[in-house]
């Protein structure tokens, strides 16, 4: 039985007074409000208080996918795009990323060179190996061929130096990992003429410019193309077989590609020291631009010699489709002053090795005042081993998956179809119990890529067997009104490089992922359908969507939102925006998950 008014001494201590004057009404009143106005300002203080300690737990973000899916490249737009913060410290390593760029370039010649060589032998074998008394006469500058040699020997002092060197061993497996046999065909023999001689001659300079340069790198700068390691995800059963595993590399944070840059610049101060005592060895850098400038001509001669393209053609062999082709853009490259650009560095191709760990706290947006620690992980098979001990508390997991690559293998394992390997990769992610709860986003990556290749008429049946009898043709794309709809929002969006939601319903909806700029469709666009390459694309996205969201509700112990997003993360400005848009949902998952605790 509750207590009287007049018995409950709290209520009468609130009430007024009796006999109150309208005056000393009024002045209680006032002191009443200032009172509660205080009391709302601290409540709103411990209230901010609370949400900043929930911040101040860092925000764990882990990039997961096969080697070569993207991971590296939207951690760098990550970085440059969206962090601020970091910008000083990027600042320092983008001038580092000149020399991976300058491997990259040379490293497209010189796979060209060697076909070229094979070519010409076949065509005719007198005409190789080249003789060393040829009076052409190479480019002017060379590099020193190694630390070792004589500072004071000109590497082009001899004949010998016009001799071409075998392909390095590694050069050798690059070769039959990214070239594929000669293709038996009814088509006239390719006629070779002193021309394609002259350019293997006076380019065989930059083979040693490549093996100086992957000296310099070390392990990150050459693709891997054995592994002795045969599962897709060798850290599902850590307490087995993954930690018995053999590793490629040891966890370190400062493993990998930062390392290899950090060799590159201390063999630049190193020089830069030794210069200031004999000045005999001048910097590597400007060494290496050196030769390659002085072959600049001859790169542009090889790259576009229609020989050579029918040969690379028949071949099969779409140099412009590896990582970090740079051969378009050999013109402004090749040059003693060739000045890096943000575009460069995100083509950039180097292997991560180990986990590569970057924490930043930003200073703007959505994460304002919280700390964010980001890993990106070599993709090889045999470097997935270390990724299991990263999966604690882990808050998201952005996974790339590359879909273009449905019709390739795996360089470390010449067995496995590429996108057969990310469904596996997925599918292990999924149902690791460890990661039960964390956030899982999906990355279509190189949807530009895979747009070409359809265009130029790969079918995707031919290539992944888990595909069964879905057909990559335009009438599959117009199955029904409700999906010609959709397949033209998102081919457009596609083309935009814009992102898609998709949510565990059992009807497919898609819906943009706010916030999107540009808007989802251009100014003055209707939904009538693009041309048809844009419906086989969209279609076939909608099945690799289809498929992985399959594979994520089958596998996951818990039921948890599919997010997937269409992607080219080379386009920069688009990926921005995505990651804008991961990046607040991120937040929001954590910040729930830390009111949960
Ligand atoms: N055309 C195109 N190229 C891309 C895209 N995403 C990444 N690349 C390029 O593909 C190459 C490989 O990308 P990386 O980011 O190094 O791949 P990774 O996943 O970090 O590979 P590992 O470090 O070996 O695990 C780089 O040259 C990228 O610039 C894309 O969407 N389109
Ligand atoms: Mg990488």
């Amino acid at each position: 039985m509750g207590r009287s008014f007049e018995e409950d001494p709290l209520t009468a201590a609130l009430a007024p007074p009796p006999n109150e004057t309208p005056a000393e009404r009024d002045a209680r009143e006032r002191i009443e409000a200032e009172a509660k106005r205080i009391s709302d300002e601290i409540d709103a203080l411990l209230r901010r208080e609370r949400e900043a300690e929930k911040k101040r737990k860092p925000v764990k973000l882990l990039l997961l996918g096969q080697s070569e899916s993207g991971k590296t490249a939207t951690l760098k737009i990550a970085v440059d795009f969206q962090l601020l913060y970091c910008k000083r410290q990027w600042s320092e390593e983008r001038a580092s990323w000149k020399c991976v760029i300058l491997l990259n370039l040379v490293r497209n010649v010189n796979d060209i060179l060697d076909i070229l060589g094979r070519e010409m032998a076949a065509a005719n074998p007198d005409t190789l190996p080249v003789a060393s008394s040829s009076k052409i006469t190479p480019p002017a500058t060379a590099i020193p061929t190694s630390t070792s040699s004589s500072p004071t020997s000109s590497p082009l002092s001899s004949d010998s130096e016009f001799e071409e060197p075998p392909p390095s061993p590694n050069a050798a497996r690059r070769q039959s990992a990214t070239v594929g046999p000669p293709v038996q065909s009814n088509a006239p023999p390719l006629k070779f003429k002193d021309k394609h001689r002259l350019l293997r001659l006076r380019l065989a300079p930059l083979r040693r410019v490549q093996a100086d340069l992957e000296t310099r790198l070390g392990a990150a700068a050459t693709e891997l193309y054995t592994t002795n390691t045969n599962s897709a995800a060798p850290f599902d059963s850590p307490g087995s077989s993954s930690s018995k595993r053999e590793k490629e590399f040891s966890v370190h944070s400062t493993n990998g590609w930062k390392t290899a840059l950090e060799r590159f610049r201390a063999a630049r101060r190193r020089s830069g020291e030794d210069s200031g005592v004999l000045r005999k060895v001048r910097d590597m850098e400007e060494e290496v631009l050196d030769v390659i400038a002085g072959c600049r001509e001859d790169i542009r001669s090889v790259w576009e010699d229609r020989v050579v393209r029918e040969m690379l053609s028949r071949r099969k062999t779409r140099i412009e489709d590896s990582a970090g082709f740079f051969l378009n853009d050999a013109d402004r490259i090749a040059r003693t002053d060739y000045q890096i650009t943000d575009d460069d560095i995100i083509r950039a191709r180097l292997r991560t090795l180990g986990v590569q760990e970057y924490r930043v706290t930003f200073e703007h947006g959505h994460s304002a005042g919280s700390e964010w620690r980001m890993y990106d992980v070599g993709g090889t098979r045999s470097s997935r081993a270390v990724w299991y001990s990263y999966f604690d508390d882990v808050d998201a997991i952005i996974f790339l998956a590359p879909v273009s690559c449905f019709d390739e293998k795996l360089a470390e394992d010449r067995r496995v179809n590429r996108l057969e390997d990310s469904y596996m990769l997925w599918k292990s992610v999924c149902s690791c119990k460890l990661l039960a709860r964390t956030q899982l986003v999906l990355f279509l990556n190189k949807c530009d890529l895979l747009q070409a290749k359809l265009m130029r008429g790969a079918k995707i049946r031919d290539s992944v067997p888990s595909f069964g009898d879905r057909r990559n043709d335009v009438a599959t794309a117009t199955r029904s009104p409700e999906n010609s709809l959709l397949f033209a929002l998102e081919s457009t969006a596609d083309q935009l490089g814009l992102c898609f939601q998709l949510a565990l319903a059992p009807t497919r909806r898609a819906r943009p992922f706010a916030p999107i700029q540009p808007p989802l469709l251009p100014e003055g666009s209707s939904l009538a359908p693009p041309p048809a390459s844009g419906f086989i694309t969209a279609s076939l996205l909608l099945d690799f969507q289809q498929h992985f969201k399959e594979i994520l509700r089958t596998y996951s112990p818990v039921q948890r939102p599919f997010y997937v997003h269409l992607t080219s993360v080379i386009d920069t400005k688009s990926t921005a925006v995505t990651l804008g848009a991961v990046e607040e949902s991120i937040l929001r998952d954590h910040l729930r998950r830390a009111d949960l605790m």
